[in-house]
């Protein structure tokens, strides 16, 4: 018997990480290519949807107030790619993570919209479908560890990657990502070298990620929230695409959960949360 569709869907958008983010070129059209370790976080914004007879979109949570429903937002512009199947879809975003904050939130919720209709209307999804909505969108289509070059576009999987606890830091600051990328001093660097199995945490000792000084410039409180990380003795630190969200690794989960809550007491008023990387 054929399985009966279903009505409507919740579907989690998962924070995405940059481990590394190298700067490698330009395109004449302006766009970086990249060299970056993209793994997602089991935290992310909350999307509901269902077929409708028009297209709506209903905000909430605790980023929800920052954000337009309008035409322009990611959600409904991923939600009008099915029009041809769809007259119309109902929305509701919850809005759990901060706004042009490195961690791709509106990338993740196009791609967890592209996911949620296609499942609806059982087409298939293409990687690629997303690239008119965001450099980011395709990865987070993906939702899995990959390397990530092109300008976003050119995606390998990543099986080796291990499982990590974390702590995410935003000392609730926006940073422009074409801002950022403007104001480089350089970009033409070395791409990742080695991704070899090993010590991981060794081997993104040896990549980088090149807008992070620029980003520091731009925004020095981003310096403090790596120190904050520093100080609560995670063992890697480093900010996440343009930021300002930065990420600590941490040996166990208990020990990402004490220095969240240390730098949550010391800066109540930053967006700090213990996650696991790449544990899906
Ligand atoms: C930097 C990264 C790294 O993962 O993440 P975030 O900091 O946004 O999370 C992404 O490349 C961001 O992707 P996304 O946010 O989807 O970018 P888009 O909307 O396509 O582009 C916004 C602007 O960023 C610049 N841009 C983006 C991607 C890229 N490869 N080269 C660029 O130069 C361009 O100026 C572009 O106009
Ligand atoms: N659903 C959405 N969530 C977040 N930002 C959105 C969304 N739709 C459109 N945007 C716009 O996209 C831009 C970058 O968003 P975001 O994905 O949060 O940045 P980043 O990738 O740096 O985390 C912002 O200017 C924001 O207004």
């Amino acid at each position: 018997m054929r399985k009966r569709r279903p009505l409507e869907m919740e579907i989690k958008a998962q924070a995405k990480i940059n481990l590394c983010l190298h700067v490698v070129g330009q395109r004449d059209d302006g766009y970086h290519l990249l060299d970056s370790i993209v793994v997602f976080a089991d935290i992310g914004d909350d999307i509901w949807l269902k077929p409708d007879s028009k297209y709506s979109l209903e905000i909430d949570g605790p980023y929800g107030a920052g954000l337009s429903n309008g035409a322009d937002n990611l959600v409904l512009r991923a939600a009008k790619i099915y029009e041809h199947k769809y007259a119309g879809a109902k929305i509701r975003l919850t809005k759990n993570l901060p706004i042009s904050s490195g961690i791709g939130g509106g990338s993740a919720d196009a791609a967890a919209v592209l996911r949620g209709m296609s499942k609806l209307s059982r087409e298939p999804l293409p990687v690629d479908l997303g690239l008119s909505l965001g450099a980011d969108v395709p990865v987070c289509v993906m939702g899995k560890a990959c390397r990530m070059r092109g300008i976003g576009d050119e995606l390998t999987p990543l099986n080796h990657i291990p499982k990590m606890h974390a702590v995410l830091v935003n000392p609730n600051v926006s940073v422009s990502t074409p801002d950022i990328f403007r104001a480089l001093d350089c970009k033409t660097n070395p791409a990742i070298k080695d991704l070899a199995e090993g010590d991981f945490t060794e081997m993104l000792n040896n990549t980088r990620n090149d807008l992070q000084n620029t980003a520091i410039q731009m925004q020095p409180v981003i310096a403090d929230s790596l120190n904050s990380l520093a100080r609560t003795n995670a063992i890697f630190s480093r900010m996440s695409g343009s930021g300002a969200t930065c990420f600590g690794l941490f040996k166990t989960a208990t020990k990402a959960s004490n220095a969240a809550e240390i730098i949550q007491n010391d800066h109540p008023d930053w967006w700090v949360k213990a996650c696991v990387l790449n544990g899906a």
